[in-house]
């Protein structure tokens, strides 16, 4: 496990303050937020590149806060992958195994298993600067990785891969963590990449931790504005809890939503779109809110279609272009959009 207690680090113009994170083991663990709050920077907290101003850094029971970078079986991978320019991509992957002056058999066995692990064979005469970024990536993991590291690092691994190869990248990464378990640490702006990976997610803003925890949770539950926004949830409301004699709305713009909730007063609310059904009839569903609008917007995207509908208030719907089609859905359209009280989140 990897423990991180009440770190803090101040620089001239920016400070992460008071960090507390608990990493299991053969956990895959995202940490998100937009540019500059402070993700690099813990993660080189991590790997003892930085040295915290307060608290420790503990990997199982070892307080490893003064420990050299070399010392810790880290294994790191940076945005910019960082390969060394004049070695070739096999110079590159066996420069860590040779500076820890591993025997030459047990160079050449390691680097077989990694090689046929990322299937880059093909690969290992060649320089690295004429890779493309799809290659980059896999030589900079294999050389993360031929150690093997107690803990992976992986500071926004995405970034610079076009959105094809990033999708195909993000379902080896899946594959690569199911096989090989390494306890993994990756930093990312991006609530898609964190999504697909996550087993445990940290939000962070301004060099703090704003919401961490299961990432299913995290997502389905954000406790702010802030949050929400960045996991993806479009439709979020200011109301006041209203009751009669059976059941709980939040009242926003006139408009009465069935909720599920203890709270009182006045809150905030959050649908995601795809919890949210759209039809040309009303749905006789158990669903319990359902209500009539009409189409404002269609937005197509490249896989998925954004709806906005009025229904007193703009809520955002995704649906696929195959429903589109089959809907015959276009502007103006009266339609009935569908979601249950348990979908909206109070807080
Ligand atoms: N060694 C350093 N000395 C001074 N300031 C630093 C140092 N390292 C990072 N910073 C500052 O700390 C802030 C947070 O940087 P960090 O790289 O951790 O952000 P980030 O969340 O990873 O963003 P990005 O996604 O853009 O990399 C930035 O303002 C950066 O300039």
């Amino acid at each position: 496990m990897i423990k991180i207690a009440n770190i803090s680090k101040r620089f001239k113009k920016f400070s992460l303050e008071d960090i507390n994170l608990n990493i299991e083991n053969n956990e895959y663990f995202v940490i998100l937020g937009p540019t500059g709050v402070g993700k690099t920077v813990i993660l080189e907290i991590i790997a003892g590149l930085i040295k915290p101003d307060f608290g420790d850094v503990f990997i199982g029971e070892k307080r490893i806060t003064n420990l050299p970078p070399e010392e810790r079986n880290i294994g790191m991978v940076y945005q910019d992958y960082k390969l060394f320019p004049h070695l070739n991509v096999e110079e590159n992957i066996v420069f860590g195994l040779k500076s820890r002056r591993v025997k030459k058999d047990e160079i050449r066995y390691l680097l077989n298993n990694i090689v046929e692990l990322f299937h880059i064979e093909h690969l290992l005469t060649r320089k690295t600067k004429n890779l493309s970024g799809g290659e980059k990536q896999r030589v900079a993991l294999a050389r993360a990785l031929i150690t093997s590291p107690q803990i992976l690092l992986l500071d926004e691994p995405l970034s610079a891969l076009d959105p094809q190869t990033k999708e195909k990248f993000i379902e080896d990464l899946k594959n690569l963590h199911k096989q090989l378990k390494t306890t993994t640490v990756h930093v990312t702006h991006n609530f898609n990449e964190a999504f697909s990976l996550a087993d445990k997610i940290a939000i962070m803003k301004d060099g703090k931790i704003i919401q961490d925890g299961n990432s299913k949770e995290v997502f389905n539950k954000p406790n702010s504005d802030f949050v929400a926004q960045f996991t993806g949830v479009r439709n979020i409301f200011r109301g006041e809890i209203v009751k009669d004699d059976s059941d709980t709305y939040v009242s926003v713009n006139g408009l009465k939503i069935r909720v599920a909730t203890e709270k009182k007063g006045n809150v905030n609310i959050s649908i995601r779109p795809e919890d949210i059904l759209l039809s040309i009839n009303p749905l006789d569903s158990s669903a319990r809110n359902v209500f009539p609008g009409v189409i404002k917007q269609i937005y197509e995207q490249l896989s998925i279609v954004h709806i906005t509908v009025d229904i007193g208030i703009p809520l955002v719907v995704y649906i696929t272009r195959q429903s589109l089609k089959e809907l015959n859905l276009v502007e103006n359209k009266k339609v009935f959009v569908t979601f249950k009280a348990s979908a909206v989140h109070v807080y």
